[in-house]
């Protein structure tokens, strides 16, 4: 009997910089496409899309489509219209996707590379603060579906990230903000520097500070490749990375999309941080500390208020769960998680008041 070593996982870069003028020769490193399409939205494509469809002519012919901004057309219809759109242009396996956007253009565009033909290779060219920290990295591609998120997607690695900090120049503050608290989710899991850095250059990154920005993105990152590079299918570890998502994801599509994933998933990290605390996992201090980091920064804000069991019932279809048990990220510390499968109705109930009362 022979086994094969398994070679699946293809590494990538992650670059990070401050322009697109490295992007056309990081790319042919990697690949030589026959043809390019960028996938970008509405709000993304005024800013940016010619400046690296430029950029990118001296690779390969470049053809562009656009779809309407929003995580409320992160869906099949959009991914059937994108599907449609590379058919008539005819791109086939030698070609090339890009994903000039956030998180949604990012999760969109590569479910679509990793579908289209059954597959074909794309790159993520990341440009919210969200995206640049945690969605561009990880092979997580997909769409929302009836009202659950990423009900249906795929792991499908990128060939590259090109991530260019200066394109946050133009990032509404509210999606900086919300970024952010995937970048404190960070911190909050495993790296209890990065979460006091954030803490302490607050100013800083509120300004968009590019060299500010630039550390915090490269903290991120490793901290997320870290744990990627440990379980890529989350099978284990990688869960961790779901910290505050089981209940930000309900928030999330029952305010139908009027909170954004980072201020959903803050809502989420503030209720797992509460019920850690109240099974005695996390010190009440922390617990402040939390609130109090992410308040600073103008996420917790008053928020509406939930039915405990539609929360549930969101929550139930939680891709963590197995065998009817979710895997729910909890708190040991600031930097240390814990994971239980035993948070009850009752847990989040409580934890739904806790916020409605915090978050005034
Ligand atoms: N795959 C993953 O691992 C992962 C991780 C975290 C989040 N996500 C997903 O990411 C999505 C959220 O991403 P997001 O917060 O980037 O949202 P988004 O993609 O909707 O971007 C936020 C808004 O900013 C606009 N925008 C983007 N870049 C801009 C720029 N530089 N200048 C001006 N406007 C710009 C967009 O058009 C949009 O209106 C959610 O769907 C979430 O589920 C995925
Ligand atoms: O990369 C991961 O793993 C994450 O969980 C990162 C999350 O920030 C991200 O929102 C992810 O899309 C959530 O995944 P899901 O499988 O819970 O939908
Ligand atoms: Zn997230």
């Amino acid at each position: 009997m022979k086994q094969l070593k398994e070679t699946l996982n293809r590494p990538y870069k992650i670059c990070i910089a401050q322009d697109f003028n490295g992007l056309c020769s990081y790319i042919s490193q990697v690949v030589k496409p026959s043809k390019i399409c960028i996938i970008t939205d509405s709000h993304v494509a005024p800013f940016y899309l010619e400046v690296v469809a430029r950029e990118l002519m001296p690779l390969a012919p470049v053809i562009s489509t656009i779809f309407e901004a929003g995580e409320a057309y992160k869906n099949s219809q959009t991914v059937a219209k994108l599907y449609e759109s590379l058919i008539e242009h005819g791109l086939d396996r030698s070609s090339l996707i890009i994903a000039l956007g956030g998180g949604v253009v990012g999760d969109m565009a590569g479910f679509v590379a990793a579908t289209y033909m059954r597959g074909i290779g794309f790159v993520q060219v990341p440009t919210t603060v969200l995206a640049q920290n945690d969605s561009s990295i990880g092979g997580k591609v997909g769409i929302d579906f009836m009202s659950y998120k990423n009900m249906v997607g795929a792991f499908y690695n990128p060939l590259l990230v090109y991530s260019n900090v200066g394109t946050l120049h133009s990032l509404p503050k509210r999606e900086i903000i919300g970024g952010l608290a995937e970048a404190i989710k960070h911190g909050l899991i495993a790296n209890e520097a990065l979460f006091y850095l954030i803490k302490d250059k607050r100013e800083a990154l509120l300004k968009g500070e590019l060299a500010i920005l630039e550390e915090m993105t490269e903290i991120s990152c490793k901290v997320k490749c870290e744990v990627v590079e440990a379980d890529q299918k989350e099978q284990g570890l990688r869960r961790i990375l779901n910290f505050g998502h089981t209940l930000g994801h309900a928030i999330e599509t029952l305010s139908h999309f009027n909170y954004s994933h980072g201020e959903s998933v803050a809502y989420g990290m503030a209720m797992a941080a509460f019920i850690s605390f109240k099974r005695g996992y996390l010190q009440k201090e922390a617990l402040k500390e939390i609130i109090s980091v992410c308040q600073s920064f103008g996420l917790l804000e008053p928020i509406q208020s939930f039915e405990a069991q539609a929360v549930w019932e969101n929550m139930s279809h939680d891709k963590k769960k197995q065998h009817g048990q979710i895997a729910f990220i909890l708190l040991r510390r600031i930097g240390e998680t814990v994971i239980v499968k035993d948070v009850s109705f009752e847990e989040v109930e409580a934890a739904l008041q806790f916020i409605e009362e915090t978050c005034q």
